[in-house]
């Protein structure tokens, strides 16, 4: 892609934004009304060593980053000069050790979705204390979060823990390793994250935006691994070599909370759902941390500067595109993810078979790492193309379970939902959550929100765009779906949703 909006005459300035995502890493060009100008994109390897484990090799993911910046600037026809500032948003929570005099990292980094801290994390439950994590971190202990996956490395990977307390090791999540690439490296290279993707290590106090130090040191963290917590909208060095030698590094943000500012949800109650790999739903709340009683996560926003942090509530599903990957690569089902809609609209229902893709555990509203995945309701009725359609319902009732959470614990009605993300391509997926919701769904003009909410922050923080009132009007509509389900249908397909669901938990025991 590669096409200007501007006069000829205009100053040729532009942001650009790295997205470091689960699949595959991208750079966007934006102009100054937050179009997309040119875009480069490389998939990376996803790394199955055992059931439950998902590892990606960071060497191959910061070559990628190199090659798509290159690719953007090369095709938007611009060079550094033009490049007022650069944002990196990234796949939150996966875990990375690398040796800081190399740069080399020491272990595959270990990816979000990946399950094998679950018996450290029950551990870790039983002598500190659930609640404990809970209050001070606005998180549940789980194994998608990044502290205990330091904790595997260190304790499983020989001679690490001896590295790490000799000083010899850095920890980041790809924010952190890709702002260490950009600005230098093992020369001089900036070790910083962002308050938003430090609130999803486990370690951070939601309330100070510090590494909770009681808390670092139950899971068993050397504190010296860590990298300080910055503001997501703020100069953290300058790139040095490469295509952007000299481009301010400007904001960080995890993809979710980046996508949820592109998205341009800046007052209280406004939220989005973004349709990747999972899907994660969040509302801003404001600058009050609100603790959830019904299995959401409290999580940083963002935060701009010196300004206050802004608060959200979190529903995070770990598969959604996942399992459109998964009936294409491991099934061969379907040669590519958009045929599943074909194949879907070929029967007219599911013909009564639910699928609970319960690969990771159940993430929200339940965090059930014991559960694994199920299709329940079969016949012989059932044909392929059933199961495509019950693929497409997993993603929407999922989000209906997010939506009825998010009311219980913020008093909210939502009034419409705002997506964006590669699934949304997928109108019948669209239509099912608008029917099983019963609210509008809507879709922005720029469904790369989530590099866009990067590009915004750095922006920002380099004086490119005044405030975010600036940015709200960047917001336009391309598409919209409204209810159309009957109700008594709506609630008994709810009910069979449910019941499969529970068919999922207990799969797993302590033996396991
Ligand atoms: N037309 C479609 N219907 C259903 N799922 C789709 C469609 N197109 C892409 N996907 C799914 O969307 C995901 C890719 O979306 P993307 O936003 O790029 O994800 P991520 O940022 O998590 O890598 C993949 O999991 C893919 O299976
Ligand atoms: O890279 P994505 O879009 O799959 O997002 C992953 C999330 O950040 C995991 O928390």
């Amino acid at each position: 892609m590669s096409e200007t909006h501007e006069p000829a005459d205009a100053p040729r300035e532009y942001i650009a934004a790295i997205d470091q995502g689960t699949t595959s890493s991208r750079c966007i060009v934006f102009d100054r009304d937050g179009r997309i100008v040119s875009v480069d994109q490389k998939e990376h390897e996803q790394i199955f060593p055992k059931p439950g484990w998902v590892e990606h090799d960071a060497a191959e993911i910061w070559t990628n980053v190199q090659e798509v910046v290159a690719g953007a600037l090369e095709k938007a026809g611009i060079t550094r000069e033009h490049v007022k500032a650069i944002g990196i948003t990234n796949q939150r929570e996966t875990t990375l050790l690398w040796d800081k005099a190399t740069g080399e990292p020491v272990h595959n980094a270990i990816v979000w979705q990946d399950t094998r801290t679950d018996a450290l994390c029950r551990e870790l439950g039983r002598n500190v204390g659930q609640d404990r994590f809970r209050r001070e971190t606005g998180l549940p202990l789980a194994s998608y979060f990044a502290g205990p996956k330091i904790r595997w490395l260190l304790d499983n990977v020989p001679g690490l823990r001896e590295r790490a307390d000799r000083g010899e090791l850095l920890f980041g999540t790809m924010d952190s390793w890709v702002i260490w690439n950009l600005t230098g490296g093992p020369e001089g290279g900036v070790h910083v994250t962002d308050v938003t993707n430090a609130s999803r290590t486990l370690l951070m106090n939601l309330r100070t935006l510090d590494w909770d130090q009681r808390i670092v040191s139950s899971i068993g963290v050397p504190p010296s691994v860590l990298p300080e917590i910055r503001s997501s909208a703020e100069v953290y060095g300058t790139a040095k070599g490469g295509v952007l030698d000299g481009v301010p590094v400007a904001s960080a943000l995890g993809d979710q909370q980046a996508a949820l500012f592109g998205q341009t949800c800046f007052g209280v109650g406004e939220g989005k759902s973004t349709y990747g790999t999972g899907t994660f739903l969040l509302m801003n709340t404001g600058t009050e941390a609100i603790n959830s009683y019904a299995g959401l996560i409290t999580t940083v926003g963002y935060r701009i500067g010196e300004q206050a942090p802004v608060y959200a509530l979190e529903g995070s599903i770990a598969i959604t595109g996942a399992l459109v990957q998964w009936m294409r690569d491991q099934m061969g089902l379907i040669n590519s993810a958009a045929e599943i809609e074909t194949l879907a609209r070929s029967v007219e229902d599911n013909g009564g078979a639910y699928f609970v893709p319960a690969f990771s555990g159940l993430f929200a509203p339940y965090w059930r790492s014991d559960a694994r995945g199920v299709i329940s309701g079969l016949t012989r009725y059932v044909t392929k193309a059933h199961i495509a359609r019950a693929v497409l319902e997993a993603t929407a009732w999922q989000t209906r379970e997010i939506v009825d959470a998010m009311k219980k614990d913020s008093g909210m009605e939502l009034t419409t939902l705002k997506v964006d993300g590669g699934m949304t391509s997928n109108n019948l997926l669209m239509q099912n959550i608008s029917d099983f919701l019963d609210v509008p769904v809507v879709r922005p003009m720029v469904s790369e929100t989530t590099c866009l909410g990067a590009a915004y922050a750095a922006g920002l923080a380099v004086g490119f765009w005044t405030d975010i009132e600036d940015l709200r009007h960047n917001w336009r509509r391309a598409a919209e779906w409204t209810p159309q389900m009957d109700a008594a249908e709506r609630d008994r397909e709810y009910k069979f949703w449910l019941k499969a669901v529970q068919r999922t938990m207990g799969w797993l025991d302590e033996e396991n």
